[in-house]
Parts: C-alpha cells; sequence; structure tokens
C-alpha cells in the first residue's frame, strides 16, 4: 500500500506541521515497497502518521545512489566545500530549531525545550565541529632513505551505513553523518521505526543546504528487514551503529557473514555512580539524579547503579529523592517539563516488568515505581535502594527512569570493584572532594567516560564509546573522524 508523501499533523500545543513520510534517496521523497508503519505519539497512544518502509530492495536503491554519489560527485569536491556544506546545514537546523524540537517531542516524547536547548543544539554544535575538520584531515611523509618517498594518505571509505535508535533520534544521526560526511563518505542512515519524523525534516535541510543527491540517504523501516539489509549489504563499507547490545551482535554477524565491512557499536550499559562519604552530597545527589533521569532514564549512559559510602547513605539518598520527587512529568510541549512519556509501550512495559523484579526481588521501592496519569506511557521516577550486584535491577539495562541504589563500606578499591562488576563499560561518574581518590577511581574504572563531580556532561570535541560489552570505536571528537577514514601508504622508489 503507498500514501503520499507529506501528511499534516497536529502537536498537543496545537501547532500544525507537514511531515514527509517517505523514504529520502538522491535528495528527493519515494514511496517505499514495504508496508507503511503506524508512528504513534507516547502521549497520547494515537497514531501521528503512518510511514513508509524500506525493503531489502529499497535498501540496495539507498545504497547505489550513496556509491554513485560517492564515485562520481562527492569524492571530488574539495574538503574545505564539504566545510562549508556542514556549515550550511547547521545555519539551517538553527533556523528550524524549534520545528524540529517539536517534531522529537511528538514523536519520541522528549520535552521540547530539553530537545530544542540540548539535542538540537548540541546537534548544531557537532556540525560545527566536524565542518572544521573537513579540510584538515591529512597523512604525513614518512622519512625512510633517501632513495624513497613514502607517505599515507587519510582517505574515505566510501558509502557508510548507519542504524540508529529512537532515544536520541537526531543527535545520534549527527554524531554519524558529521564525522562521516565531513571525512568524505556517503551515507546511508536508517532511523528507528519508532521516530523517523525528525530525521525527513533533517533529509530536506539536506537538500537545502546543496550537498549533491545521493550523498545522504535516510530510510527507515523495521530492523529485522531494512536495517539488516543494511548491516549486511556488500557495498557498505562500514557500518556505525547505536542500539542494544543485542541487536549490535546481529550487525557484527552481519559484517562477518557479508563484506566484513568495518564496524562502530555503541551499544548498552548499566553505568556507576559512586558516591564517597568526604563528596559534596548535595551536589552529588542534584548530578547523580541528572545522570539517571536524564531523557527518562533512555540513555545509553544513564547512570543507573549507584554505590554510596554506607557513611552517608542515607543523608544521599534523602538528598536524591528530593531530586527525583522535583522532576517534572507531564506533557512534552509544555515548557517546563522534564520529563515526558517513555517511547513506546514496549518499552513502558519493559521498565514496569524491571520495577515489579525489583521488588521480587527484594530491594526496596523508596520512590515512585507508578505509572503517571491514565493515557500516554508515563512513569514517575523511581528510586530502588538496598540493591546490590546480584540483583537484575542492578545488572540488566532498564532504558527507564528507575536508579539502584546500594553501599560500600571500604574504600575507593571496593567502590571501583562493584562498579566494575558488570558485562557493560559505558561510563562511570565519581563524587569526592579527594583529588587523589578521584584520580585512582577514574584510572581504575572500566569505563569509556568516567564524569567527576558531574555526570553526562558531553562536548562534541571528547570522545564517548565503550569498553566491554558497551561497543568500540568512538564518537565525537577527532577519534570519531578517524572512524570514517582509512589510511594507505604510498611507497614511491625515487631512482630506479
Ligand atoms: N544504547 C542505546 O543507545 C540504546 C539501547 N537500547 C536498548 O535496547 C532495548 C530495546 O530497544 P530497541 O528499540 O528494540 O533496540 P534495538 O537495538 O533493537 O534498535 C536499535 C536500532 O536497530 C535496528 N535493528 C533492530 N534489529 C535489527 C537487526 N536485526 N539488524 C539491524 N538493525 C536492527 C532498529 O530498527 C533500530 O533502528 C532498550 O530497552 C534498551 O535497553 C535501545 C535503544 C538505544
Ligand atoms: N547519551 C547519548 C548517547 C545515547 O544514549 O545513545
Amino acid at each position: 500500500m503507498t500514501q503520499s508523501d507529506i501528511q499534516t499533523i497536529v502537536t498537543q500545543s496545537g501547532k500544525e506541521l507537514k511531515v514527509h513520510t517517505q523514504l529520502f534517496i538522491n535528495n528527493e521523497f519515494v514511496p517505499g515497497n514495504g508496508p507503511l508503519i503506524e508512528d504513534i505519539n507516547p502521549s497520547t497512544e494515537e497514531v501521528i502518521c503512518k510511514v513508509h518502509s524500506a525493503t531489502e530492495e529499497d535498501v540496495n536503491t539507498a545504497v547505489e545512489a550513496a556509491h554513485t554519489a560517492y564515485k562520481k560527485v562527492w569524492s571530488k569536491v574539495a574538503p574545505a566545500e564539504r566545510g562549508v556544506l556542514l556549515n550550511k546545514l547547521a545555519d539551517l537546523m538553527e533556523r528550524d530549531q524549534e520545528e524540529l524540537a517539536m517534531l522529537e517531542a511528538i514523536d519520541n516524547g522528549k520535552a521540547v525545550s530539553v530537545a530544542r536547548d540540548e539535542d538540537i543544539a548540541g546537534c548544531i554544535g557537532c556540525y560545527r565541529y566536524f565542518a572544521g575538520w573537513a579540510d584538515k584531515i591529512h597523512g604525513k611523509v614518512i622519512d625512510t632513505a633517501p632513495e624513497q618517498h613514502i607517505y599515507t594518505r587519510h582517505e574515505a571509505l566510501g558509502v557508510v551505513g548507519a542504524i540508529i535508535p529512537w532515544n536520541y533520534p537526531l543527535m545520534m544521526g549527527a554524531w554519524k553523518f558529521a564525522p562521516a560526511l565531513a571525512a568524505g563518505n556517503a551515507v546511508v542512515m536508517k532511523t528507528s521505526e519508532l521516530t523517523p519524523l525528525s530525521a525527513y525534516k533533517f533529509a530536506t535541510l539536506i537538500k537545502e543546504a546543496g550537498f549533491p543527491p545521493g550523498v545522504v540517504n535516510i530510510i527507515t523501516g523495521y530492523g529485522h528487514i531494512t536495517g539488516s539489509a543494511l548491516a549486511a549489504h556488500p557495498r557498505v563499507s562500514k557500518m556505525a551503529f547505536t542500539g542494544s547490545t543485542g541487536t549490535g551482535r546481529k550487525v557484527m554477524e552481519a559484517s562477518s557473514t557479508s563484506n566484513l565491512k568495518k564496524l562502530q557499536l555503541e551499544l548498552g550499559g548499566k553505568s556507576a555512580q559512586l558516591v564517597f562519604a568526604d563528596a559534596d552530597l548535595k551536589h552529588a545527589a542534584q548530578q547523580a539524579a541528572a545522570g539517571i533521569y536524564n531523557n527518562h532514564g533512555q540513555n545509553c549512559n544513564a547512570g543507573s547503579r549507584i554505590f554510596v559510602h554506607e557513611s552517608v547513605a542515607k543523608e544521599f539518598i534523602d538528598l536524591f529523592t528530593e531530586q527525583a520527587k522535583a522532576v517534572k512529568v507531564g506533557c512534552p510541549f509544555k515548557e517546563d517539563t522534564f520529563q515526558g512519556p517513555q517511547v513506546s509501550k514496549a518499552q513502558f512495559d519493559k521498565i514496569m516488568e524491571y520495577i515489579k523484579i525489583g521488588q521480587d526481588e527484594g530491594a526496596t521501592l523508596h520512590f515512585g515505581g507508578k505509572r503517571v496519569g491514565d493515557k500516554g506511557y508515563f512513569i514517575q521516577p523511581t528510586v530502588f535502594t538496598n540493591c546490590n550486584n546480584n540483583m537484575r535491577l542492578m545488572r540488566e539495562e532498564i532504558f527507564g527512569p528507575v536508579v539502584a541504589i546500594g553501599t560500600f563500606s571500604g574504600g575507593w578499591e571496593e567502590a571501583v570493584e562493584l562498579a566494575n562488576d558488570s558485562d557493560y563499560g559505558l561510563a562511570a561518574g565519581v563524587y569526592t572532594s579527594d583529588h587523589s581518590t578521584a584520580i585512582k577511581a577514574s584510572n581504575a574504572l572500566l569505563a569509556g567516560s568516567v564524569w567527576v563531580n558531574c555526570y553526562d556532561l558531553f562536548n562534541n570535541s571528547v570522545p564517548f564509546g565503550g569498553y566491554k560489552q558497551s561497543g568500540f570505536g568512538k564518537e565525537l571528537g577527532k577519534y570519531a573522524l578517524l572512524e570514517y577514514l582509512q589510511v594507505k601508504s604510498v611507497i614511491t622508489l625515487i631512482d630506479w
């Protein structure tokens, strides 16, 4: 079944928006051959609109468009010009920041103020940051012998495939598009079937900025159809993936059984926040609460496990609970809302199930744990105490506004051992007023990012990516640029 591309939708604030619902290939919106997908507003549980989905054939078309664009046009564009286009794109996102934020709010349930001032603002900065790198990519001459001239070249990979989740639709796109395009690659991105709308608005800005047709292609569809076809495509040179560890394994398998494409996997987490007895407890409680409740807990680096020294546990838990109680849960279109609904019924059900599991396991449900209202997927910020590392609550990624708090009685070594006792290693937090404890604990933590006396503090120039089963490869910073390049050595004999 097909439907025309542009649909009119109305936000909860009464604003009418036109949205694209077809696949974006070669700078045009084209129908997909898969089934139409109902896109649900998680605040109201109503259908916002239906979007087209891509079949394997559509994936082939998108990859072919990217391949042709890369070979015939994009690889011949001067690096500085790539930077100009990325900066233009950032300017257009800034112009349309409010509309992009509204699309994230209706589709994902994010508070519109958070989407605008954090997500989209972060994306704009990301495109500008990588625009600056576009003409600063170079190899070097390696002096080996007078009769030889040897140099390295940092070359684009060709067609990059990207699969992104629903928790940060535009930002997870930016973290991949910006370095991939700065490095000179063409991209086919699959958005989550749950949150396709903001990416299609972004697609119109790609065209308006002047990117040649085929350099950026955006499609949506189900993971087992569209995602798996992209991950297995023989013309895709690299796959950048953000999502669950289980799906990350499938993407890796697809690479292994297809063309051994290069991979970058940004996966799940169960990040620990360590609160030492000498910490500024009020500050620690405020930071740690934001560390779990930001984005409704739907955060790969959510600080979902807290270990607090037993001597200050009661005081810290009281301060933390005050923070949880103060979280404004409600309609994403109200300017003071901090937490909207969870993204989908499946996620809502999964989180509520974990809240039950926590109680069955013997943890204390200290605060929250209930649905908010009777419509939409809203959940109270929830605090469990008396938790230990044997509990599923402490070991499994819940991806919701649920924190599990346990205690330790010894020094930093014990706290770090508890934090490191996890299959994951994405991030960690350390709260202490002692510089030596901060450095020793940070160095010993098996995590890709460690925040000291803060949490969730991102900067476009600072790399982010996990240890252990949280994945590999870095996003952001110069490290991310290198993920989208390959190095060639050219060895020449001057006289022969
Ligand atoms: N680390 C992170 O940022 C994220 C972690 N998650 C975790 O995963 C849980 C489940 O959420 P889901 O949306 O189901 O995550 P998911 O990992 O299944 O989905 C992420 C993306 O992968 C695609 N996908 C699914 N199956 C695929 C396959 N076989 N081949 C290629 N692509 C595929 C999806 O369509 C989506 O675009 C969450 O509760 C959370 O624990 C989910 C989203 C983001
Ligand atoms: N916190 C940004 C990365 C993510 O949740 O996927």
